[in-house]
């Protein structure tokens, strides 16, 4: 069966992806070790509400990530992906509860200080600086690590040079593993959208994060363009250990992706579970809704 999912993109899971099995910490609970990394819960909501006004964006939203998960997060437009992400960045202070992080708990997180807390996002919409090089935009990632002073940098003396040739090699290194070398010096803005979109990946990685969060990243792509960041998804994870919060709109991809994934409608947590769990939850179905019929191969949401 298949549900017409409201506001939604439906389109099946890419055929490169369609029914292989992807190798993930926690669906596949692989060795000791990898399954008691996987336990620890890296960041946390608990009971998170925030309205605007009389609109209640989220209410009462428990959520937790594990090391080295892929947890997506999904709900129809409107359902407070994007307000769980900016209360998760420190945007957005909830009106009720708060955000653990590495264990501390903040009522509201320094935005400022995300980077320090091994958190890196990309934005639903691209957020690139389109004047500077590929090679540039990725280094500028890398600024919070900068410990020289103003003037140094200025006089590119010192530990100021030795900081910017590090920044330069490490995001030579991703545009590498992201297969960027070629676009390193081109102006950002002068890419195809979904090389761009590779780019704003590349800029959150070279930060080096415990976390990142994409939203939406394969919003706006061709198939083959998505399937291209599914796999450096993965291969993020498995190469970096990263992991990896995902707010994406096609359900095909999510679901083949993500070890975890929580449903919000209206604000409210409806379901949380693996891809199968949430498949078959019915108030998950009566979400998305509502029409359910048969489709040529009966594959489901
Ligand atoms: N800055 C704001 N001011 C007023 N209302 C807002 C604001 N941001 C979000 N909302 C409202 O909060 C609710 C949740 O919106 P949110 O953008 O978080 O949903 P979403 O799931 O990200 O939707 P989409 O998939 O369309 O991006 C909606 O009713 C929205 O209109």
């Amino acid at each position: 069966m298949t549900y017409a999912l409201r506001g939604y993109d439906t389109s099946p899971p890419l055929p490169e992806l369609q029914g292989r099995h992807i190798e993930t910490p926690a669906r596949a609970g692989l060795v000791a070790n990898v399954a008691i990394a996987s336990a620890e819960v890296l960041l946390a909501l608990d009971n998170v509400s925030l309205s605007f006004g009389g609109v209640s964006a989220l209410a009462d939203v428990d959520l937790s990530v594990e090391r080295g998960e892929i947890r997506a997060i999904i709900g129809p437009n409107g359902a407070g992906k994007s307000s769980l992400v900016n209360v998760i960045c420190g945007v957005y202070r909830p009106d009720r509860g708060h955000v653990r992080i590495g264990g501390k708990r903040y009522g509201n997180v320094p935005t400022d200080k995300l980077a320090h807390l091994g958190i890196a996002r990309t934005f639903q919409n691209l957020a690139l600086f389109k004047g500077l090089s590929v090679l540039d935009n990725v280094v500028s990632g890398r600024a919070h690590t900068v410990r020289s002073s103003f003037i140094g940098q200025i006089a590119r003396i010192g530990v100021a040079r030795r900081e910017e040739a590090d920044a330069r090699e490490r995001a030579r290194q991703i545009l590498s593993f992201l297969h960027l070398d070629d676009v390193a010096d081109r102006l950002a803005g002068t890419l195809p959208y979904g090389l761009q979109k590779r780019v704003e990946l590349a800029r959150a990685l070279v930060a080096e994060p415990d976390i990142l969060l994409l939203d939406e990243p394969m919003a706006g792509m061709t198939a083959t363009e998505k399937q291209e960041m599914a796999s450096f998804v993965q291969a993020t994870r498995k190469a970096h250990g990263t992991t990896i919060i995902l707010i994406e709109h096609d359900i095909g991809l999510v679901m083949e992706l993500s070890d975890r994934v929580a449903v919000l409608d209206y604000g409210r947590k409806i379901a949380d579970g693996t891809p199968e769990e949430v498949r078959a939850d019915q108030r998950v179905i009566d979400a998305y809704l509502g029409v359910a019929t048969e489709n040529e191969d009966g594959a489901g949401i």
